[in-house]
């Protein structure tokens, strides 16, 4: 048989939980002559259009039983989807037992992700794990080669078309039990994953790694390229994931590349750093050229950021933590810049940004950072609870005084921006901030002495009088005493260090205050 042969379908069993679209494909099937077959209220919705109907209970004999959990699972209809009519065998064995085979199945599956969503109990939830859908639909996929699967009522119009032109061809069939293996696996995965965290015994504390965790990822965008052209790349969506920049809406610009998506990502990130105060970030290479906050404006504090490096701000991207108005859209108009993330828009902002062809607008929705990040190695899998802010260390007031005078109000509040803003920065990293502000970044670099003389080097005469932030402590004292001789004024870092006396001795020696969190954030 070739891909193109098309098989006429004479007879079709039909199970849905989702009723969408089910009144019009019965009676497109009836136009046709097709047989239907069909479980309980699918039967009597079917019915109700005037559409006859084979109760599947008068194929089996067999009443719909235990509350529905019995209803489809016999052998009168999965040898009806499992014959391969292409073998005499088979053919002659259906005679024998006096069975039709099947040419369609439509089934869709009780809604389990969505009733765990709902905060149903477990016994509610339990019951909505469909077990007769996905074996027919496990069934008819395999035998593609004589039954077509349909999974979703969006894919009904397949279905006509099929009727049409005198059936599915297998080319069509073997791409909807394609299609079908992965419905049913995605829906396993959220059934295996709901059953690790509620039915495997809990720890009595810390956090319970499951023996299994699945993915079911699904294709998104399709990009142009990878990080470089030569690589193939698409982007992928966590249906079950709480949504974030993966499902950001496009208002304008080119498409997005994987690279973009990559900063997008980080810059989106950092600004949810921040509560109750305007936020930007630019952001490239994943790394920030600045990071500012702002109680008067977002522009402020876009343009607070954009100071930091205006040099590398050139083709980056922006994120911001509140609406975009028109003053920031102005200001962004007039950089070169690649991408615009933001929680909403002025729709004067909207006109101005989009009208650059080139600018990238996404309308992102909340970031909601999932509980655990992923980071593929070779051969598996590395799995870790989020770098949460808010750790003991995070605030000051947990912050140990390890020499120099209490930080005024003001400078206090600077190094909170500071080792708030530390976090976005890839490490070593190394944060000088004044008046919420980045002035010098050091990052990326596989000493913290070099890190401390790029910050330095970046913010010039800003270091002069500006706080630092180290996102692990400083093994000795050179990257400080570095830090020290450009003028700054306060530190604040995690501790640690086997060297830490030395670290402090020269802290103290040049009079500055420094404070000690007692947590890390790296970020590799
Ligand atoms: N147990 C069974 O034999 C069975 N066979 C089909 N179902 C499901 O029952 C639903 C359709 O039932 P109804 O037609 O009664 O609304 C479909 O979502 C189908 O996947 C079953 N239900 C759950 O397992």
């Amino acid at each position: 048989m070739t891909t193109d042969e098309r098989k006429p379908i004479r007879r079709a069993l039909i199970s849905v939980w989702d009723k969408t679209g089910l009144e019009a494909l019965a009676a497109t099937l009836r136009r046709h002559g097709v047989e239907i077959v069909s479980t309980g209220s699918t039967a009597h919705q079917i019915e109700v259009t005037g559409s006859p109907v084979t109760r599947v209970e008068e194929l089996t004999g067999f009443p719909e039983t235990l509350d529905g959990r019995v209803k489809t699972l016999h052998p009168r209809v999965h040898a009806g989807l499992l014959a391969d009519v292409r073998l005499d065998t088979h053919r002659a064995q259906l005679t024998e037992l006096d069975i039709e085979p099947f040419d369609l199945l439509v089934s869709n599956l009780y809604p389990f992700t969505e009733t765990v969503a709902s905060g149903a109990s477990m016994d509610e939830c339990i019951e909505k794990i469909d077990i007769g859908g996905p074996a027919m639909v496990r069934a008819a996929a395999k035998n593609h080669a004589n039954v077509a699967v349909v999974t979703s009522p969006a894919d009904y119009h397949l279905i006509a078309a099929a009727l049409e032109s005198g059936g599915f061809s297998l080319g069509e069939r073997r791409a909807l039990a394609a299609r079908a293996f992965a419905d049913i696996a995605d829906y396993d995965v959220a059934v295996a994953n709901w059953c690790a965290q509620e039915l495997a015994p809990a720890p009595a504390e810390g956090f319970a790694w499951p023996e299994y965790t699945g993915l079911g990822l699904w294709r998104g965008n399709v990009l142009r390229y990878g990080e470089n052209p030569h690589q193939a790349a698409a982007l992928y969506i966590d249906p079950v994931a709480a949504p974030g920049l993966a499902r950001a809406q496009q208002l304008g610009g080119k498409e997005m590349s994987y690279n973009n998506y990559i900063d997008a990502d980080a810059a989106w990130r950092t600004v949810h750093d921040f509560e109750g105060v305007h936020a930007a970030a630019v952001i490239k290479h994943a790394n920030p050229c600045g990071i500012a906050i702002s109680s008067v404006s977002i522009a402020d504090a876009h343009a607070k950021a954009h100071a930091c490096d205006p040099m590398s701000a050139y083709g980056g991207i922006i994120a911001v933590n509140s609406e975009v108005t028109a003053e920031l859209a102005k200001q962004i108009a007039e950089i070169f810049t690649e991408v615009v993330v933001a929680p909403a828009y002025a729709p004067e902002a909207v006109e101005i940004l989009t009208a650059k062809k080139n600018l990238r607008v996404l309308l992102a929705p909340a970031f909601r950072p999932n509980r655990v990040e992923l980071r593929q190695v070779s051969g598996g899998m590395l799995v870790q609870t989020r770098d949460d802010f808010g750790a003991e260390g995070d605030d000051a007031a947990n912050w140990r005084l390890a020499t120099g005078e209490l930080a005024s109000e003001e400078l206090l509040r600077d190094l909170e921006f500071a080792w708030g803003a530390i976090r976005a920065v890839k490490s070593n990293a190394i944060l000088l901030a004044k008046d919420g502000a980045s002035v010098g970044i050091g990052m990326g670099q596989v000493n913290r002495v070099d890190s401390c003389r790029l910050a330095i080097s970046r913010a010039g005469d800003r270091a002069a009088g500006a706080v630092a932030a180290s996102d692990a402590y400083f093994p000795f004292a050179d990257g400080l005493q570095l830090l020290l001789d450009a003028g700054v004024t306060a530190v604040v870092q995690p501790g640690g260090s086997i060297r830490d006396e030395e670290v402090i001795a020269a802290a103290k020696a040049a009079g500055i205050t420094l404070y000690l969190t007692g947590s890390r954030h790296f970020a590799h």
